[in-house]
């Protein structure tokens, strides 16, 4: 292509300086010398591709503009004058020197100033001057009325974002990692150096990066693609701090009270405004206050269903060393368990407010390690991490169950990713800056190996990959926040964040689920203790009542059968009559004594004697009757009393299996205390010798012994087995052995104390029965 068709394409001019509207014929379909040289070099026919598709291009776009221009309607704004050019508030944004010096800025577009295009949006805000991109529009300085305009436009704007964004998010996103865009304003330093704004958000969404540099370099120019990107959502720089936070973290909070985990991060250059992003000022708090302030107002609201367990550590990794903020000390070790990645020895507070959160966090802060550089006074030369867990715990009084579920926020500020010359040469930052974005790069290969659907992802790589390997690819709803700054001097780093977050957008996690669990069992393990004694108490009562019953039976069977062995009107009175009396009482003795003496002393029968003998038959008779009745009633309450205790040591084995499992409440904690509580009790001294109600080992006394097991109850020695009732069968009931006594040792049953002396009447009546 001859020079100066080259040049005219290029500048848009004709030789005399005119700006051209329309590329001849000849011109547009003219072969560029190169492609028609084989002699060419690749690179140089390339180029002349290219341009000559450019040139046809701007052909086509000037042909249309060369049409007659439509007016513009009433109220309706012409391309560059649009509504959001004009309004968009960006106070600190420079104005370029090209726009200022070009007269046609506030014009409608004319083919002399037509350049390719990527997009409509992108259409309005572009300008050329003589043909060249120059930059983006920035606004004039703004009117009263142009504020009120803009905020009205701009929240109009914002609900249709958000509109989108609430569809597309948590819930709806499926579980991509959702990624937001924050422009922070120029700086004074930056505008001092000179810097131009190169960054331009459109519609909330749509991200376009100008290379100043290149604008001269018109073949570059033309790759506007790659500087083009889109997020869920973008803030410009006059976003404040409470839109940033309830676009971003406020549904990721909400789901955190739902028992769902979610990550947000910032990240960026340094000084690009992450750290103003999570953590801010005490006149604009950030993200991080935000989020714990909305946190404890839900949790407020909520409180009259459940109780809510605050809990927050906060750490650093700084050169690859994991440091509690909160109560500094030596390094941590992190550790994987079954709850994923967790620093041992980190600590834990319990919180209850939003000040006390507040004051824990300045404390934090006052730890981290923030050194001036030359980008950024107070450079955070580590990644924090703050992590909010909350429990909720509702207890169901009527299935006797309790709900736990379990939601965990992380807020991560992450350490600015840094040229060595952007900070400092001086040692310790430089190797500060190597650890910086050694971890940095170990994120970005996670993020590859998770975008590209690898298997592997190698998290084990730096230290805090390892404590984002929840929120990255994990059950987590995360976002991710990437801070800009909208200097053209850091172009460079600009474009590798816009590029880094472009990718994440690609992440997906796994399905985060609500961490809930139900318990079916009282919630604390004082409760559990508590029930655990009551039943045991229980338990021991009824023993003794039985046992108690089982006497009563006794002595009622020996008296009946006193009465049967000597049917004597004597001996039947004497057993008849109630229990003897105390030997204290001397009268009572005396009198016993001569009514028995007088009664041995009788030979024969006398009409009177005769009719108080069949009087005393009688009595037997209701005595034998009622003895039948009453053993019928201990044999009902025998029956209805193991039931009991049969259905109080399932409840209490079944307790103590939960207990053992330690699947009681969360983690298991009060699992352990149940089984401390047993512990403790049957340490106790025993509490009775009789048997009844005995606590030895938790085993011993409530486990139900093994199936097929011959369990020895008391029913065994006495009651249904009881020698009065099977004196010939094969068990070795006491009757059995009395028989058998010469035959061998005695029983244990039968060892003196008190089974001897409480069995003695029954081998009265053994001897009575081998009498009859
Ligand atoms: N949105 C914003 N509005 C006003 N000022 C901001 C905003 N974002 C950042 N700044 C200011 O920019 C400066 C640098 O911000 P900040 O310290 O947050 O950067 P950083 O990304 O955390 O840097 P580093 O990685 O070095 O810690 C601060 O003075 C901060 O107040």
């Amino acid at each position: 292509m001859p020079v100066s068709t080259r040049s005219q394409i290029l500048n848009n001019q004709d030789e005399n300086g005119s700006n051209i509207s329309v590329q001849s014929e000849r011109q547009q379909t003219q072969i560029p010398h190169a492609l028609r040289n084989p002699h060419c070099g690749l690179k140089e026919k390339l180029k002349s591709l290219a341009l000559l598709y450019e040139q046809q291009k701007l052909a086509s776009m000037a042909s249309k503009n060369n049409q007659p221009s439509k007016r513009p309607e009433e109220g309706q704004q012409s391309p560059t004058n649009s509504a959001i050019d004009q309004l968009d508030p960006t106070p600190n944004m420079e104005k370029p020197p090209a726009i200022r010096e070009n007269p046609m800025q506030n014009s409608t577009l004319t083919k002399t100033n037509v350049i390719p295009q990527p997009a409509d949006d992108l259409k309005e805000n572009l300008i050329a001057e003589n043909g060249r991109f120059v930059g983006f529009s920035c606004p004039p300085p703004k009117r009263a009325v142009t504020t009120a305009m803009a905020r009205r436009l701009s929240l109009g704007k914002r609900r249709e974002s958000l509109g989108e964004t609430k569809q597309s998010s948590i819930s709806n996103n499926g579980n991509k990692i959702m990624v937001f865009l924050r422009l922070r304003p120029m700086v004074r330093r930056e505008k001092d150096a000179g810097g131009r704004c190169c960054v331009r958000i459109v519609n909330r969404r749509d991200v376009y990066l100008t290379d100043f540099a290149l604008e001269h370099d018109y073949l570059r120019l033309k790759r506007l693609h790659d500087r083009h990107f889109t997020f869920d959502a973008s803030f410009s720089e006059s976003a404040s701090q409470q839109d940033v936070y309830s676009t971003t973290t406020a549904e990721l909070v909400e789901a955190v009270l739902e028992g769902r985990n979610g990550s947000v991060f910032c990240y960026g250059a340094t000084g690009a405004g992450k750290t103003y992003t999570m953590l801010g000022t005490l006149e604009n708090p950030g993200v991080m206050v935000l989020a714990i302030k909305d946190l404890f107002t839900k949790i407020r609201q909520r409180s009259f269903d459940g109780n809510h367990v605050v809990q927050l550590s906060y750490l650093e990794v700084y050169n690859e060393t994991v440091r509690d903020l909160l109560s500094p000390g030596r390094p941590l070790v992190l550790r994987e368990d079954k709850q994923g990645i967790v620093a041992a020895g980190l600590t834990q507070y319990r919180a209850y407010s939003t000040d006390e959160v507040m004051a824990l966090l300045i404390q934090g802060n006052k730890n981290r390690t923030t050194e001036p550089t030359r980008v950024n006074e107070t450079s955070s030369r580590s990644h924090a991490i703050l992590q909010v867990v909350v429990e909720y715990r509702m207890r169901d009084a009527a299935s006797m169950s309790v709900v736990s579920r379990v939601g965990k926020l992380s807020l991560i500020d992450l350490a600015g990713s840094e040229r060595a010359l952007a900070t400092d040469q001086r040692s310790v930052r430089s190797i500060e800056g190597a650890n910086i974005n050694r971890s940095l790069l170990a994120l970005s290969s996670c993020i590859n190996a998770l975008v590209e659907g690898k298997k592997h992802i190698p998290y084990r790589n730096s230290k805090l990959t390892q404590l984002l390997k929840d929120s990255l690819g994990g059950a987590c709803n995360t976002v991710m926040i990437a801070n800009i700054s909208p200097c053209n001097l850091f172009f460079g780093e600009t474009q590798n964040t816009l590029h880094w977050a472009n990718r994440a957008k690609e992440i997906r996690n796994k399905a985060c689920e609500v961490n809930e669990e139900i318990v079916r069992v009282p919630e604390s393990e004082t409760d559990q203790a508590k029930l655990l004694l009551e039943l045991q108490k229980e338990n021991r009562e009824l023993r003794v009542q039985l046992a108690k019953q089982q006497q009563k039976l006794l002595i009622l069977q020996a008296q009946s059968l006193a009465a049967n062995s000597s049917p004597g009107p004597s001996s039947v009175s004497s057993l008849l009559s109630p229990l003897p009396p105390p030997p204290s009482s001397k009268k009572a003795n005396k009198k016993h004594k001569s009514k028995s003496s007088s009664l041995l002393g009788m030979n024969c029968y006398t009409p009177e004697l005769r009719k108080k003998e069949t009087h005393e038959e009688e009595s037997i008779r209701v005595l034998q009757k009622t003895v039948k009745e009453m053993e019928a009633e201990i044999e009902r309450m025998k029956k209805d009393h193991e039931l009991q205790l049969k259905q109080k040591d399932q409840v209490i084995h079944g307790l103590l299996q939960k207990a053992g499992k330690g699947g009681l409440g969360n983690g298991g904690g009060s699992g352990q205390g149940v089984k401390m509580m047993v512990t403790r009790a049957s340490l106790k001294p025993k509490e009775s010798n009789n048997g009844v109600g005995e606590l030895r080992s938790p085993g011993r006394r409530f486990l139900s012994p093994e199936p097929g097991a011959k369990k020895r109850t008391f029913w065994d020695i006495t009651a249904a087995n009881s020698p009065s009732i099977t004196t010939l069968n094969d068990r070795k009931t006491r009757s059995h052995l009395t028989t058998t006594e010469a035959a061998g040792p005695p029983s244990l049953l039968l060892q003196p104390g008190f089974s001897r002396q409480r069995f003695s009447p029954l081998k009265k009546q053994g001897d009575f029965q081998a009498q009859r």
